[in-house]
């Protein structure tokens, strides 16, 4: 009987699967030189070249801490980010992040089943998502759209720093949106390779920071001592953001004056039964920032120096809005229905530049599997965003060539809500992107602004090979060195 009910036993135990293959971790310290060698400069390309070798999941242990499990396959993303959703429902929290309790009040890191993070995507998706918001947010882009193609044809000739120049204009659209007032001098006065502005200074810190491998995230017994002094350096950056939204808070209050924006909003429920506190409003506005401000500019940055490359590609594009603008002397949020090269060139773009080029889930329920592995409560797991953009077996043709035609005629059906994982660069899900449809305005507006009577060229001496198309990836990623480019009016 014993050896009957052994027999009986034995298949299903060697039926499951104990862990996802991966790099084989030395004892105690795990995979801790994966970690912190690889993940330093570029994750995302380091994290693609090991699903290479262990295929489309795998996993390592950074330290003694939770396993990483890596999923680069449109199947993959698809059973994470919609099948098992509810079960992944949070976010992996750095050390760093937790920095003046930033962490624990943040949509970007609350679990999806805080109170808190519900009430913060329904004051977002008001102004970000309805119909009604984004029907009243769109003068505040259409203003700042123009007046950055006023500001580039004024340089006329002269080079500017261009994610810069759109850093400027994307933030003061966000700060209008959520308080009507500018936050970053766009004036373009300082493009000439002097140190950023300072809001951009405290936003690339925090990126930064965020996304640097660190001993407290791989070690958390050592998280006390801040070794690295990654949340030191957060804290004193996030003081700087607070301090700037307490003070707004504070203002307005004092004045009682009412502009209809998020700020009206959220101090409305204040006073109701939501109770948010001075400091719940600084971290859902840091949530904005730190979502808005290096995404949509990244984009326009990518997708002009692909076009300074391919000047065939950028010549295609202003016949475009050219034949549909006519004589009209700046492009409105209006227009955008006629330009179907323009929604292109962004797709393409965020096929091969996603903004967020790994997204983070943390397992927050038993009994999870993922690829046919249990998954422990706490695994944090990491979707490759860009190595899937770029996987020939999804994407047959020319996976590396800038190509935005193959979102035209039977691809663009492809898009940012589809049910097809292969394309996915906002996410899926509750956490996907709350800025979507923001952004799917936004990015192709100002794009369009900054083409339309203004031809662009290189500085002198440069060729459109020497278009550097390096990146850098913080949390977000970023042309290694930024795209300088000359501006040039035309009738
Ligand atoms: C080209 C533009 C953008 C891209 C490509 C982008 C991409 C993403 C991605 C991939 C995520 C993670 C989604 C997930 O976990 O499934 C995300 C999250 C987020 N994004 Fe964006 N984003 C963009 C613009 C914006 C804008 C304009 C805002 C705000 C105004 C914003 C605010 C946020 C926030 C707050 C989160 C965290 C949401 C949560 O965890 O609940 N993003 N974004």
């Amino acid at each position: 009987a014993i050896l009957l009910l052994r027999r009986k036993h034995k298949p299903r135990e060697s039926s499951l699967p104990a862990a996802p293959p991966g790099p084989v971790g030395l004892p105690l310290i795990g995979n801790a030189f994966t970690f912190f060698g690889l993940l330093r400069h570029n994750p995302h390309r380091a994290l693609a070249r090991l699903a290479g070798t262990y295929g489309p999941i795998f996993s390592f242990r950074p330290g003694t801490t939770c396993a990483f499990v890596v999923l680069s396959s449109p199947a993959m993303a698809r059973e994470a980010l919609a099948e098992r959703e509810a079960a992944l429902a949070a976010r992996f929290v750095p050390d760093s992040v937790r920095a003046l309790g930033y962490g624990a009040g943040s949509m970007a890191f609350l679990p999806s089943s805080d109170p808190l993070w519900k009430q913060h995507r329904v004051t977002a998706g008001a102004f970000l998502t309805s119909s009604r918001g984004l029907t009243a947010t769109r003068p505040v882009r259409n203003r700042h759209a123009s007046r950055l193609a006023v500001r580039l044809r004024a340089r006329s000739g002269r080079p500017v720093k261009v994610g810069e120049a759109v850093f400027g204009a994307a933030n003061n659209v966000i700060s209008n949106i959520l308080f009507s007032e500018d936050v970053v001098d766009d004036d373009l006065a300082g493009v000439q390779g002097e140190r950023p502005p300072p809001f951009e200074r405290i936003v690339g810190v925090l990126f930064q920071e965020w996304a640097k491998p660190n001993v407290s995230d791989a070690f958390p017994f050592l998280a006390p001592l801040d070794l690295f002094g990654s949340r030191r350096r957060t804290s004193r950056n996030l003081a700087q953001l607070y301090e700037l939204f307490h003070g707004l808070v504070d203002r307005r209050l004092a004045s009682g004056e009412n502009h209809g924006d998020m700020l009206d909003a959220v101090l409305l429920e204040r006073h109701a039964k939501s109770q948010l506190t001075r400091s719940d409003i600084a971290k859902l506005f840091t949530d904005m920032f730190i979502g808005a401000s290096e995404t949509s500019n990244l984009t326009v940055e990518w997708a002009t120096a692909h076009l300074l490359r391919h000047g065939d590609k950028m010549e295609k594009l202003r016949a475009e809005i050219a034949a549909s603008l006519g004589s009209k002397d700046f492009v409105e949020e209006g227009d955008l229905g006629n330009l179907p090269y323009l929604h292109a060139v962004v797709k393409e773009t965020l096929r091969l530049h996603p903004a967020v080029p790994v997204v983070t889930r943390e397992v927050a329920a038993d009994g999870v599997s993922l690829g046919g592995f249990p998954m422990a409560t706490g695994t944090c797991i990491l979707v490759n965003l860009w190595a899937i953009g770029r996987d020939p077996d999804v994407w047959p043709d020319q996976p590396e060539a800038f190509m935005p035609e193959r979102f035209l005629g039977a691809g663009a059906a492809l898009h940012f809500r589809g049910s097809d994982f292969a394309y996915r660069p906002f996410g899926a899900g509750r956490r996907m992107c709350p800025g979507l449809d923001f952004a799917a305005r936004f990015v192709p507006l100002v794009l369009a602004s900054m083409l339309h009577k203004i031809e662009w060229t290189l500085p002198e001496g440069m060729v459109p090979e020497d278009v550097d198309l390096s990146e850098h990836c913080t949390l977000v990623l970023k042309l290694a060195k930024p795209l300088i480019a000359v501006p040039v009016s035309t009738p």
